[in-house]
């Protein structure tokens, strides 16, 4: 897969512990997209997206709640003057499914 075929999916309704990932392909996913890790010892996926100043970053998580809406999936989030920490996992299933994925790629594509 490539990071525009994931950007070009959308989230569906994943529920239950079938739809979790597992390390493999975790891995695979991560590696599409730049900057974004895994947070130590956690079942999530995080990236800071730094910001010359509040309006920019406030412009951008505006984007981000338009994305998430849209989508039905929603980021845990820590906002500072300048950036931005943007963490997702899926309650749902307990962990990660494909839809932190597809929406961590959306946000990307908020800069291309
Ligand atoms: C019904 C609705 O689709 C679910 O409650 C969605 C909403 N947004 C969600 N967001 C996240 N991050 N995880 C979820 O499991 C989740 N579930």
């Amino acid at each position: 897969m490539t990071l525009a075929e994931l950007q070009a999916q959308h989230c569906r309704p994943r529920k239950g512990p079938d739809h979790a990932l597992d390390d493999a392909a975790i891995a695979a996913h991560l590696k599409l997209l730049p900057g974004w890790e895994l947070t130590p010892g956690t079942r999530e996926i995080r990236k800071t997206f730094r910001f010359d100043d509040f309006h920019r970053t406030m412009a951008f998580i505006n984007a981000l709640a338009w994305i998430a809406h849209a989508e039905d999936h929603h980021p845990d989030l820590e906002i500072g003057y300048a950036r931005a920490l943007v963490r997702f996992s899926t309650h749902d299933v307990g962990g990660l499914s494909l839809n932190d994925f597809v929406c961590a790629a959306r946000v990307e594509g908020l800069f291309s």
